[in-house]
C-alpha cells in the first residue's frame, strides 16, 4: 500500500524538495500550512499543477506548531506512516529579536508534535530537523558525539528539540530520529539567508536594479551543501531498521567571503566593488566555524554529498539570473528550478 507522510514546514525550501521526493516515490503527502494574509505556498504550487497528479496526493492542512490540539486531531485523522518536522522559526539573526517566539515554535513545537503522536496513539516514525547550529562554539569538525554549545536562541531551541526527540525514543520506544543538517542551500533558499541574499544580489546588480549589497560578518566558516540531496538523507533515516541520529554535511569549509567571491565571479562581477558592511547583520554571538563529519551517514545510510559549494554557488546564480530575466520580460516566474 502507498505510504503517507505529514510534513510540517512544507512551504519552506526543504519541505518543497521533500514533497517532490516523496510524491515521486508514490507517497500521499500531507502538509501543514500556517494561515497568512499573503500567499505562502510559492515553493509547492507547481506540485499542484502536475496534470498527472489528479490533485489528490498532495493535501494541505491549516495548522500551527503552536497549536497542540490541532496537531493531535490532525494526526488522529491522517495516521501518517511518517512525520517530518521541518517547521520552525529558522532564521538565526531573527531569533535574537524574537527569542520567545523562536523558543515556542522551534523548541516547544517539537514537544507538542511528539506529545501529539503519543496522545493520538498512532504508529508512526518521526524525523526531527536538528541543526548544526546546536554545535555553535564547539570546535570543528563536528560529529554526532560532539557536545552542543548553542550560540543563539534558535540553537538553544533546537537543542531542546533534539533531546526531546531522543527522550521520546527512549521513553516510549518511538521511532524518532534527529538529522543534524549543516547549512544546505538551493535556488529555493529564503532570500534573507546569506547565500541566496548574495546570488539574488548578483542577478539584480547585473540587471541594474541595485548597486550595493550590505552584509555582516564575512569571516564565518560554513559547510554548504545542496538541499535536494539533504532531503534524501531525511528519508533514508526513516527507512533504516533502527532509529538513530545522523550528521549530514559535505565536510568542506568555506568562508562567506569565498562564497561571495565565487558567486560574483559566476555573474561576471567583482564583489569588492559592490559589497558594503552593515553591523545590523551581525549577531550578538556568532558561530565562527561549522564543518561536519558525515561519516556515520555514509557508512550506515549510504548517503554522500555530490554537489559542493562552488557548483552550488553557480547553480544559484544561474537560477537567480534566469528568474530575474523571466520576471523582467513579463513571463510567469517559477521558483521551480529543479
Ligand atoms: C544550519 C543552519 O543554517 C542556517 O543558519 P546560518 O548559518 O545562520 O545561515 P545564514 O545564511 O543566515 O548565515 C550564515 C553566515 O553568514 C553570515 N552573514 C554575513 N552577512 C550576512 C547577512 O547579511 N545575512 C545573513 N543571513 N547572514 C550573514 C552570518 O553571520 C553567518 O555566520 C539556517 O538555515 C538555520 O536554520 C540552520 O539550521
Amino acid at each position: 500500500m502507498a505510504k503517507s507522510a505529514l510534513i510540517t514546514g512544507i512551504t519552506g525550501q526543504d519541505g518543497s524538495y521533500l514533497t517532490e521526493l516523496l510524491l515521486g516515490k508514490g507517497y500521499t503527502v500531507h502538509g501543514l500550512v500556517r494561515r497568512s494574509s499573503s500567499f505562502n505556498t510559492g515553493r509547492i504550487d507547481h506540485l499542484y499543477e502536475d496534470p498527472h497528479d489528479e490533485g489528490r496526493s498532495l493535501v494541505l492542512h491549516h495548522a500551527d506548531l503552536a497549536d497542540g490540539v490541532a496537531l493531535v486531531n490532525l494526526l488522529r485523522d491522517l495516521r501518517p506512516d511518517e512525520v517530518y518536522n521541518l517547521g520552525a522559526q529558522s532564521h538565526v539573526r531573527v531569533s535574537f529579536d524574537s527569542p520567545l517566539y523562536t523558543g515556542d515554535v522551534t523548541g516547544m513545537g517539537t514537544m507538542r508534535l511528539l506529545e501529539a503522536i503519543r496522545a493520538s496513539g498512532i504508529d508512526t516514525r518521526i524525523y526531527q530537523a536538528s541543526s548544526s547550529e546546536m554545535f555553535g562554539a564547539a570546535p570543528p569538525p563536528q560529529h554526532e558525539g560532539t557536545a552542543f554549545h548553542p550560540r543563539s536562541p534558535y540553537g538553544c531551541a533546537k537543542v531542546f528539540s533534539y533531546w526531546s526527540t531522543v527522550n521520546y525514543r527512549e521513553a516510549y520506544d518511538l521511532f524518532a530520529v534527529n538529522g543534524i543538517l549543516f547549512n544546505h542551500e538551493s535556488p529555493r533558499r529564503g532570500e534573507t539567508f546569506v547565500t541566496r541574499k548574495i546570488t539574488r544580489a548578483v542577478a539584480r546588480i547585473r540587471a541594474g536594479l541595485q548597486r550595493h549589497l550590505y552584509l555582516g560578518n564575512l569571516d564565518a566558516v560554513r559547510d554548504w551543501g545542496y538541499a535536494p540531496e539533504y532531503v534524501e538523507a531525511m528519508w533514508l533515516m526513516l527507512q533504516a531498521d533502527e532509529p538513530n541520529d545522523y550528521v549530514v554535511a559535505t565536510g568542506v569549509a568555506t568562508t562567506v567571503r569565498e562564497f561571495l567571491h565565487e558567486a560574483f565571479r559566476a555573474g561576471g562581477l567583482d564583489w569588492q566593488e559592490h559589497v558594503r558592511f552593515d553591523p545590523a547583520y551581525q549577531r550578538p554571538t556568532e558561530v565562527d566555524a561549522l564543518i561536519g563529519d558525515a561519516a556515520k551517514a555514509e557508512a550506515r545510510l549510504g548517503w554522500k554529498p555530490r554537489v559542493m559549494w562552488g557548483e552550488l554557488a553557480r547553480i544559484m546564480v544561474e537560477a537567480d539570473i534566469s528568474a530575474l530575466d523571466a520576471e523582467l520580460s513579463g513571463e510567469a516566474v517559477r521558483i521551480d528550478h529543479g
